[in-house]
């Protein structure tokens, strides 16, 4: 994970000192690129542990197109828990606009199941793009889209995913956000038969919170260990039948977890 390390030093050392919505403070960068071959082994982080029942959970959460935290806290996930109003709704978040995206004359379109379709008829294509980022909307969930636009392609049978993350908390955030693409990014890959490519993640205002510093600094000197192998239940052959059992880690042998407090 040189490229997370390049990234975080780079933002300790140039970042612009920025006030943010939270009103913790932050150093911050505007545009990055980091690219990475999953054929290299799965994109986690080694240098910390990473809690990676939370990020499968969530990522199953947003293909089921659901927006409330109910099925989180039955999994023991709590990453969201601040975001939710009383009966547990964020709004009409990612899985809303993933799988029920609502046009001004009613109809629904399941963006992440055309894609899949499309993926398998016309890999060429160039239009192989999800959007969370619906301006109608906005306004009415609890955070508006990080993650919020992606898109496929297809070369040599490799499948590759980009991602355009407009704003990025680069110790607790990017490290689930590389790890959840990656892994939907293989899950995409096995229903359509392809070998999987790269993933590109691009940051918008890529930002050290002040109150992650010295757990920054702590991660960047440790050293890097080898890359785990993702094991998927080859039967799975829908998108949306992955469960929980079908997704393993082989090989994850991380440094400790650093503890640091969430910017809400
Ligand atoms: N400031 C901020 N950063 C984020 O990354 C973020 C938000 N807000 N709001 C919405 C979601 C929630 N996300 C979160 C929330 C908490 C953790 C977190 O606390 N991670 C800990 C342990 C997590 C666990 O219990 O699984 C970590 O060490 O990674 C990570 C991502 C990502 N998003
Ligand atoms: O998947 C996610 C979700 C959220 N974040 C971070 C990025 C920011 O630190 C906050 C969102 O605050 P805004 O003021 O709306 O930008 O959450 C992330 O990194 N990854």
């Amino acid at each position: 994970m040189q490229q997370y390390h390049d990234l975080m030093r780079h933002v300790l050392e140039h970042g612009h000192v920025k006030t943010d919505r939270t009103g913790t403070g932050t150093r911050s960068v505007f545009g990055w690129q980091m690219r990475f071959n999953l054929a290299d082994g799965f994109p986690v982080m080694t240098t910390k542990k990473l809690h990676l029942r939370s990020i499968i959970h969530e990522l199953l959460w947003f293909l089921q197109g659901d927006t409330n935290i109910r099925y989180l806290k039955d999994n023991g996930v709590s990453i969201w828990d601040e975001w939710a109003d009383a009966n547990g709704d964020l709004g009409p978040v990612y899985g809303k606009q993933w799988r029920r995206w609502e046009t001004p004359d009613g109809r629904l379109i399941d963006q992440v199941g055309q894609l899949v379709e499309n993926l398998k008829k016309n890999p060429d294509s160039r239009r192989h793009v999800v959007s969370a980022w619906n301006p109608g909307d906005v306004d009415s969930m609890a955070l508006p889209p990080c993650h919020c636009l992606f898109q496929f392609y297809v070369a040599d049978g490799k499948l590759s995913c980009q991602l355009y993350q407009r704003s990025a908390d680069i110790f607790l955030g990017v490290p689930f956000n590389i790890a959840s693409y990656a892994l939907l990014t293989h899950m995409i890959a096995q229903v359509c038969g392809y070998q999987v490519g790269d993933f590109v993640h691009t940051l918008g205002d890529a930002h050290l919170y002040s109150n992650h510093l010295d757990q920054a600094r702590l991660q960047l000197s440790r050293d890097f260990r080898p890359l785990p192998k993702l094991v998927l239940n080859p039967e799975v052959k829908d998108l949306f039948a992955f469960r929980f059992e079908d997704i393993a880690l082989e090989g994850y042998d991380p440094h400790p977890s650093i503890a640091a407090p969430i910017a809400v």
